[in-house]
């Protein structure tokens, strides 16, 4: 008998919905677009956001449902960031009106989210037809954002390639179902890409073709969008950003990174990869940024017996095997995420930096991660090997 179907116990009672885990789209909002895109004031105006925010305060009364919620934190999310960033660097706004701050805030406290625009809202909450590649898009944009659209889409796919790797932690029985489960994840004999998200494929690619697109160097949008410093731990915002109306001190939040993400959370969960100390306070602190029912996810899954425990008490040589698989499979995605990110960050960085950026829109020209001055992005790079390792330190003898 194989010793992991020794033990059987029921399955835990929670389903995927539970979590606001769609079968079809994992951790992506189903279906988020209901009518026509939202005009966004201000960013298609040459003067910017700032100029361009002359509404009333709006209201969030009128909202219900979770849907409606998200969108409405996706919508507010660009206009604040549109409105502190429209000079970049230079002159970031150090407080956001009260006519934009309280809803924000409230829609913000309603989904118990952070008010500024998150992982959540760009990549899971963003998207329209996922038919084929070709065809998907954002909702929201921003103008000359191209490139900044290419890794968006790319998120949206990766989501989207590992919703079977979700149904697999919670969906199996304790013990029983270990050997089945792993072999969801890896397939008899062979690596565990199927369900495992692919390794981010290199997003230099045309429109209309298979995949979206992403500029090669120097690309300030993309920076603008992966590098969570954005009004904290940010030498052009020090205090942070003033909420008018909300609060009476300013605060400091990280913006939208794809360490939001709640598959890699997931994953390293189930599999039982320990990270180092700093970075596990990063990515600990990204969980700060998820929907609390997607956070919650990862909870019950580490709530769950250990299962690389398990898998090595089992004595089960192809249980093992599977196993390793699997987190050979999740190193591999992380070495070759290091090598995009090299390119379009780090690289892109030191080549604005001796160039001088372009700034076509405003946006363009938002600030760069802290840590990357003065250092080549060596603290970046040396965070995600440090993170690729420890996923390699979970492999187990055979
Ligand atoms: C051009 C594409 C990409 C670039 C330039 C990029 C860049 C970065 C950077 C600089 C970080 C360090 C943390 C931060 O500053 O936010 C990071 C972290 C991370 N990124 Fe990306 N990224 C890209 C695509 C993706 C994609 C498609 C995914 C898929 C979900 C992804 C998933 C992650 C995850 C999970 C982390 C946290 C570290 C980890 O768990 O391995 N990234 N990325």
């Amino acid at each position: 008998m194989d010793p992991a179907d020794e033990t059987e116990q029921p399955p835990p009672p929670c389903a995927l919905d539970k979590f606001h885990i769609s079968p079809e789209y994992g951790f992506l909002l189903p279906d988020p677009q209901v009518g026509p895109p939202p005009s966004l004031p201000g960013m298609g105006s040459p003067r910017g956001p700032r100029q361009g925010l002359t509404a009333p305060q709006l209201s969030a009364a009128q909202l219900h449902g979770h849907r409606d919620l998200r969108l409405a934190h996706l919508v507010l999310g660009f206009i604040t960031a549109g409105y502190v960033w429209q000079d970049g660097e230079e002159g970031p706004a150090k407080v956001l009106p009260q006519n934009l701050a309280v809803p924000f805030w409230e829609v913000s406290r309603r989904l118990g989210l952070p008010p500024i625009l998150l992982h959540a809202d760009l990549v899971l909450a963003n998207w329209r037809d996922l038919s084929t590649c070709a065809n998907l898009d954002p909702i929201v944009w921003l103008p000359g954002g191209e490139s900044l659209r290419g890794f968006v889409l790319v998120t949206m796919l990766v989501e989207k390639a590992a919703v079977p790797g979700l149904q697999v932690p919670l969906g199996m029985p304790r013990v029983r179902g270990i050997g089945r489960g792993l072999s969801a994840w890896s397939g008899p004999g062979r690596c565990c890409t199927p369900a495992l998200p692919q390794a981010p494929p290199e997003p230099a690619c045309a429109r209309g073709t298979e995949q979206p697109v992403l500029d090669p160097l120097p690309c300030a949008a993309l920076q603008w969008a992966t590098l969570p410093s954005w009004w904290r731990d940010n030498p052009a915002m020090p205090a942070g950003l003033l909420y008018e109306g909300v609060w009476e001190l300013p605060q400091a939040y990280s913006g939208g990174s794809a360490a939001q993400s709640t598959v890699l959370h997931a994953f390293d969960a189930f599999l039982g990869v320990r990270h180092h100390e700093e970075s596990s306070a990063f990515l600990h602190r990204m969980r700060d940024y998820m929907p609390p029912r997607h956070r919650a996810f990862v909870e019950a899954i580490q709530a769950l017996p250990p299962l690389r425990e398990l898998v090595l008490s089992s004595g089960n040589e192809a249980l093992h095997c599977a196993y390793n698989r699997c987190v050979t499979a999740l190193a591999a995605f992380r070495t070759r995420h290091i090598a995009v990110a090299t390119k379009y960050v780090v690289t892109a960085t030191a080549a604005k930096r001796s160039r001088g950026s372009p700034g076509t829109s405003p946006l363009q020209a938002a600030p760069s991660r802290p840590e990357q001055r003065g250092t080549g992005g060596s603290p970046v790079l040396r965070f995600l090997k440090s993170v690729r390792d420890a996923t390699r330190e979970a492999l187990l003898n055979v």
